[in-house]
């Protein structure tokens, strides 16, 4: 025969399994209030979380993406959480396969609301009492079937020892009644909604018992927390924490409870989180100071041929169990602002977490590929009791789950790692277990025939009792052999003692005994052919409840598939819900900042308008400013476009009245005594007077006495005043033999000078080491109005031993007298008197200018 869903956990073979299975991590969001936004904390799905940190003062924000099995919202109940979390390791643990799920997070982040809850709604582990027991009822062994052996394994009594036992106990709590947790008054009136369910997939052939042991982890020291302290004795013994024989972790010396119905459970529940160490922190009213470990232990044991007994061998024995640890909140100093003895105990949670995320992270080194030197590390398990207690899970015997809770309104710093840790322990693997199948070569359903026999058994003594739910066919056929029963054959003859002798009495009753025997054999027969009908029947239904089973199985699955997917939709419609909310608020906000922008645009619009009016009011007014401008301008032009008009009209008849005059000085020149004129004298007059060509007069040496005319050339007559007056200058000034005193203001300095009248001789130009020539002529203009004229020339040495005259300047001396008459006017008169006189009636320049004009004969004046 084979047996189906029995796992040794602790004293049976475990098989030999290769395949892996990674840890499964959770996620749960605890609520928050209602007008508190979480900062950085977004469900993207139902398996996908972000934690987002707004930009610091650099401006670098930062953002992390974490995935894990599934995420709780915070709208998800304990029932929600419970389903998914802990039933699944219910059902395993009834099948015999070991579980530990424990709960991470910062302190307050919900992790003992999710494994113990309140009075009210209860966590994972009174769920899993709940889950436990309503399955197991049928089926649980007799109180003190076994009996804890202190070496983390189970003796099986048999039942006159485990009644025994049961008086025992019965009598220590009549005598010790303060020993007895009793019930408190608030657990009485705060009834518990229990979570309905019952694992049918349970061998029913098997006897079960629940045990339970509850077990803290303070300042790495193991207490139990089921220990009642003895009168004398002030604290509980811490427990050391050992290894058995197959293996596993166990905690030596621990209370191990063995509890009948969730009732039960729960109280020992409620006696030790009385005793568990917590404290009030800044972060937590009752902050968990220590790490507890909760243990549910089903022990199970094949109940022998008859179905009636458990088999009393140990090695049958099966013991599986799901740890359910709620582990203290890291926090940080600052933010739990803790102090003293609660800094201490911080200190300790987090060392011992911290070792925890250490044995993880080797793990999950060992095992991934990048261990290229494929050399495992040791794992610090003993670091820390709590790595020390679980080292048998993380080395496979059993299945781990991990729930990382979460306070959304948490910071960045604090959460991510929680997160990291999170995900990458969902990457450690631990070796998968796989429920034995042991054969020990018993009838399947052997419970199942005691509870009918049982069954037929209750009509033959209680004819009348009502029969309890069975099929009608079994009903009646029970009915039918009661009644056959009854009716064993003839009545026996009424006999007295001494009828003993009468032989014919004797022979009646002999017949009706022998009628009787015959009778009972062929009720016998007929029993024994109903019994095989009744088992050939059984074994048919046996069939057919197993085949009706293996379809509910189906169905169930089916069944699961569609709760699982409805269950995602919902948390899918959750979750667009919340969106959708939020969507809507930042809807409404920025429906909001639509209007107020578009009233500011308005306004804006508004101002931008009275700016344009204003802009061309102000055009206006400036443009009727530019034209009176304009037109004040163009007359102010205009004016003095006159002014400059009249005053270049008066300049240019002033010009054209001098050019007259240098005509009329050029025609007098033109005019000279003909020998004086055959001296080569060029000479242009410009407007510019000052520029003017230059008369070059060439001067030969004496023996020839005439001076030649070479060339005339223009100079630079720029600063013709200084020239005349520099004082190192040689000058030979040739003067008229009787010059009349001209009185003028500009009159011309020479003082080096030699003065001649007459030039006569070459040799008085070229010896007197003289630089510099003035001829001066003195008459008078077309008015009559007396003027000299100074022609002036500079002397160049030339090679031949001569000199060269070079006119460069001519300075005309006037004066003019504003009555009209001049007081040289007559002087001037008798001066050219007097000259005509000394020249002998000859012109002046042609008799003065002899030398220079190179000849003897004086050249008349015109
Ligand atoms: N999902 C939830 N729904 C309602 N209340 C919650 C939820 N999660 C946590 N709380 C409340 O938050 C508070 C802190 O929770 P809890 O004591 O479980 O935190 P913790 O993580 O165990 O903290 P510590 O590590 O300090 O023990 C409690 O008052 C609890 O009732």
């Amino acid at each position: 025969m084979k047996r189906v869903g029995c796992q040794p956990a602790v004293n049976l073979k475990r098989s030999k399994d290769d395949e892996k299975d990674p840890i499964q991590v959770y996620c749960r969001l605890r609520p928050v209030s209602a007008n508190v936004e979480s900062p950085c904390v977004k469900v993207i799905s139902d398996t996908e979380i972000q934690i987002y940190c707004p930009p610091n003062e650099r401006g670098i924000s930062r953002e992390g993406q974490f995935s894990y099995k599934k995420i709780f919202t915070e709208y998800e109940t304990q029932d929600m959480v419970f389903q998914d979390l802990g039933l699944p390791l219910v059902e395993q643990l009834l099948l015999g396969k070991s579980s530990l799920l424990f709960a991470y997070g910062i302190s307050g982040s919900g992790k003992s609301y999710t494994m113990t809850g309140n009075q009210e709604d209860g966590g994972i582990v009174s769920r899993c009492f709940d889950v436990v027991f309503s399955s197991i009822k049928d089926f649980q062994a007799r109180r003190f079937t076994f009996k804890p052996d202190k070496l983390n394994g189970y003796d099986v009594n048999s039942i006159e020892d485990a009644m025994m036992f049961q008086a025992e106990d019965f009598k220590n709590n009549v005598k010790n009644p303060s020993k007895t947790f009793k019930k408190r008054e608030a657990d009485i009136n705060t009834p518990r909604v229990p979570f309905n369910y019952k694992v049918t997939d349970i061998d029913q052939d098997v006897a079960y018992s629940v045990f339970i042991s509850y077990v803290e982890i303070y300042h790495n020291y193991v207490y139990d927390l089921l220990e009642d302290v003895s009168d004398g004795e002030i604290r509980r013994n811490s427990k050391i924490i050992r290894e058995d024989s197959n293996g596993n972790m166990y905690v030596h010396g621990v209370n191990e409870q063995e509890v009948f119905n969730p009732g039960e459970a729960f109280e020992l529940l409620r006696k030790g989180q009385l005793r568990k160490r917590t404290a009030s922190t800044f972060l937590n009213m009752d902050s968990s100071r220590s790490h507890t470990v909760f243990t549910i232990r089903v022990v199970q044991a094949p109940l022998d041929v008859d179905g009636v007994n458990v088999i009393q061998d140990k090695k049958y024995t099966a013991v599986s169990q799901l740890s359910l640890v709620d582990l203290a909140g890291s926090e940080r100093a600052d933010k739990a602002k803790t102090t003293g003895q609660r800094l201490q105990e911080a200190g300790g949670i987090n060392n011992s977490l911290s070792n925890l995320k250490q044995c993880l992270k080797i793990l999950y080194e060992n095992q991934s590929s990048s261990n290229l030197r494929n050399i495992a590390e040791k794992i610090p398990y003993r670091t820390s009791r709590l790595t020390h207690l679980f080292k048998s899970f993380f080395e496979g015997s059993g299945s781990i789950r991990m729930l990382i809770c979460i306070n959304p309104i948490s910071e960045y710093a604090e959460l991510l790692p929680v997160l990291q840790f999170g995900e990458m322990s969902g990457s450690v693997k631990v070796k998968r277990t796989t429920p034995l199948r042991m054969d020990i070569g018993l009838t399947p359903g052997r419970r199942k025939i005691v509870d009918m026999q049982s069954v037929n058994r209750i009509p033959c003594v209680f004819e009348e009792e009502p029969i309890t739910p069975l099929d009608n066919k079994i009903k009646d056929n029970t009915k039918e052999t009661c009644l056959t029963f009854l009716n064993l054959g003839p009545p026996l003859p009424e006999l007295d003692v001494d009828d003993i002798l009468d032989a014919e009495k004797r022979q009646e009753l002999i017949n009706v005994l022998e009628q009787r025997i015959k009778k009972k054999d062929e009720l016998r027969e007929v029993l024994i052919n109903q019994s095989n009908e009744i088992r050939a029947e059984m074994v048919f239904l046996e069939c057919n409840y197993a085949n009706s089973k293996q379809e509910i199985n189906s169905l169930q699955i089916l069944r699961d598939q569609d709760t699982n997917k409805v269950k995602q939709y919902q948390n899918k419609a959750f979750l667009l819900e919340n969106e959708m909310a939020s969507l809507k608020r930042k809807l409404e906000s920025l429906d909001s900042e639509n209007k107020r922008l578009k009233s500011d645009l308005n306004a804006k619009e508004n101002m931008l308008n009275q700016v344009s009016v204003d802009k061309d009011l102000l055009k206006q007014r400036y443009n009727t400013k530019i034209i009176k401008k304009q037109e004040q301008l163009s007359r102010e032009f205009k004016d003095k476009w006159k002014v400059q008009e009249n005053e270049f009209e008066a300049k240019l008849q002033d010009k054209k009245r001098k050019l007259k005059h240098i005509k009329n000085i050029a025609e007098s020149i033109e005019s000279l005594p003909s020998h004086f004129s055959r001296r080569t004298i060029k000479r242009t007059i410009s407007d510019e007077s000052l520029n003017k060509p230059e008369h070059v007069v060439n001067i030969k040496p004496s023996e020839s006495k005439q001076i030649e005319h070479t060339q005339m050339t223009l100079r630079h007559l720029r600063s013709r005043r200084s020239k005349s007056c520099d004082p190192q200058e040689r000058w030979i000034e040739h003067k008229p033999p009787a010059p009349i005193p001209l009185q003028t203001v500009m009159q011309p300095k020479m003082k080096k000078r030699k003065s001649v009248t007459k030039l006569t001789d070459a040799k008085t130009v070229t010896n007197n080491g003289a630089s510099k020539y003035c001829l001066m002529t003195q008459g008078a203009d077309e008015q009559g109005i007396p003027e000299a004229k100074l022609y002036k020339a500079d002397i160049i040495q030339t090679m031949g031993g001569g000199a060269q005259i070079v006119f460069n300047d001519v300075e005309t001396l006037k004066q003019d007298s504003p009555l009209g008459c001049s007081p040289v006017r007559n002087r001037i008169q008798a001066y050219n008197n007097e000259i005509r006189a000394h020249a002998g009636g000859s012109d002046d320049l042609n008799s003065r200018c002899y030398a220079i004009q190179g000849g003897n004969t004086p050249v008349s004046r015109k």
